[in-house]
């Protein structure tokens, strides 16, 4: 081969870092890590009683299988750690994190709280009934619109980001009053000033970002006298939210520390003694088997003890608290299968020379970056086996990439599979259920996926795929084209050849 005049080609291939000796069985399903329901029966992963492949076949791949045991499982879990007759709490949902029609029903009825952080996620709650007094509104940059919808439907609290916001909230609380409504109940967000042990994009509670007032410049303690002394506004207390995926209780008590602090400020600047005190979400989940995420019980336990310690020190009844969770609730029941298309080994050497050491296999699936942006935005780790069937194989050192034109189109950066996966196999990723749908895009024109609830045997499709022909119609000049083949709309299996049988 002609040497590049420049030197050798780009990007010089190295061995892989040592990552450790390969794991012996590659099919164990960590429960850990996978979702309550999952199983492998004759070596196939079942989720919620049905077999992945049958899964696949009907609904195409990828998909999101979710576990609606797991899921509803788990906001159970954090409305009963939070449920002290002694110190009584409230569980926001945050749906950032995943909503849809159905989940929002899954909320209501089980009596959890609501947090909505657009005025389209506030629409897709209110549009599935989900009661308006239980849904609080986020978010830094509310629009008029928006915020007249949070006015208009009377949901519990807005929580107010900024003093521009404020200022457009007064006149329709104003005018809602005018009417014989009530005031607006709001709380006020306040930045903590933390430094949350995450990855810097999901942190959200250090200074210089921006959601909040800050406390440390007295910004907060201003927002809350100017909503005081405000008739339309009502001041139910404040908020703070550190960050997320967040393993360590020690931000969140240091965060509840400074915003029981704030209160007291409150109340020596006004004599007001707010009743309210959300702590915002953030509670980590394991995504990788070492990974040692604290319980919702642990949690519960520590911001109990620490706000009631902090309230006995000023002299202040202990007000009532709210967590608002979403990874924690949505993330470990959810699986994504992908069909595995092509794979490719990368060797020192020449791919005809099998003999050449291996880099690693890119094991390229039907999906990619457009319905999990993690990996590429946060180097985010995944745990991901083969799923529709066991091997004995010997594990080959992977990574999983998905289908976009973008080198940093990876899903799993680092894995053993076994050395015998093939095109037509699934893999089936793990702990997919936050942030992935939510977060999804059609990049390249790639279609959302659709997200199948599993239970007791029963799927049921909660969001239907996408297809060309919806993405034909938003566009002026196709949207009376008939999209070119249904072929297209109808994915896999692409491969009924490979191993799935
Ligand atoms: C205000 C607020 N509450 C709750 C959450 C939910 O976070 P998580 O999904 O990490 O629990 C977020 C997202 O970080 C948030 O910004
Ligand atoms: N989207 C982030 C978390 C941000 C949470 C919302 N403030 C994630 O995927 O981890």
């Amino acid at each position: 081969m002609r040497a590049h005049p420049a030197g050798p080609l780009h990007g010089t291939l190295t061995p892989p870092p040592a990552a450790g000796a390969p794991p012996t069985d590659l099919g164990t399903l960590d429960p850990h890590v996978w979702p309550r329901s999952a199983t492998r029966v004759g070596g196939e992963m079942h989720l919620g009683g049905r077999p992945v492949t049958e899964l696949a076949r009907t609904h195409g791949t990828p998909l999101f299988v979710l576990d609606e045991g797991d899921f509803r499982g788990r906001a159970a879990d954090f409305a009963t750690a939070f449920a002290d007759p002694q110190l009584p709490a409230d569980v926001h949902y945050a749906s950032k994190a995943f909503l849809c029609g159905q989940v929002a029903r899954w909320i209501a009825d089980d009596g959890l709280f609501l947090d909505a952080c657009s005025g389209n996620e506030l629409a897709v709650a209110l549009a599935a009934g989900f009661p308006a007094e239980r849904i609080a509104l986020h978010g830094n940059n509310k629009s008029l619109v928006e915020l007249q919808l949070a006015v208009d439907a009377g949901i519990g609290h807005v929580v107010l980001d900024s003093f521009d916001e404020i200022e457009r909230l007064v006149p329709m609380a104003e005018a809602r009053v005018a009417g014989g409504g009530t005031p607006v109940p709001v709380l006020i967000r306040a930045t903590v000033g933390i430094e949350a042990h995450t990855h810097e994009f999901i942190a959200t509670a250090h200074e210089d970002q921006k959601f909040g007032f800050s406390l440390a410049t007295g910004d907060a303690l201003t927002a809350a006298v100017r909503v005081i002394r405000e008739p339309a506004l009502h001041l139910a207390g404040l908020h703070s939210h550190i960050g997320s995926q967040i393993f360590d209780t020690a931000g969140f008590e240091a965060a509840a520390h400074r915003v029981v602090g704030l209160l007291g400020q409150v109340h020596q600047a006004t004599g007001e003694v707010l009743g309210e005190l959300n702590l915002g979400g953030g509670f980590g989940i394991a995504y990788l088997p070492e990974d040692d995420p604290v319980t919702p019980g642990d949690v519960a336990a520590r911001l109990r003890t620490v706000v009631a310690a902090e309230c006995a020190q000023l002299g202040l009844p202990v007000p009532r608290l709210a967590v608002e969770p979403g990874r924690a609730i949505a993330g470990p029941g959810t699986v994504t299968l992908y069909e595995i298309g092509t794979i490719k080994p990368v060797r020192l050497g020449s791919s005809g020379a099998p003999g050449a050491p291996l880099v690693r296999n890119y094991v390229s699936v039907d999906g990619g970056m457009s319905d999990n942006i993690r990996t590429a935005l946060y180097d985010a780790a995944y745990t991901c086996v083969l799923a529709n069937r066991t091997s004995d194989a010997p594990p080959a050192l992977c990574r999983v990439v998905g289908k976009h034109c973008e080198s940093g189109d990876v899903l799993v950066r680092d894995l053993w599979l076994p050395s015998d996966v093939q095109p037509g196999d699934l893999l089936a990723v793990a702990a997919t259920g936050a942030y992935c749908w939510s977060m999804a895009s059609n990049y390249n024109y790639l279609l959302k996926p659709p997200v199948v609830a599993v239970r007791g045997g029963a799927a049921t499709e909660i969001v239907r795929r996408q297809t060309l022909s919806d993405v034909f119609a938003l566009d002026a000049v196709l949207a009376d084209v008939p999209a070119p083949s249904p072929a297209i709309d109808q994915p896999a299996p692409e491969h009924p050849a490979g191993a799935r049988s």
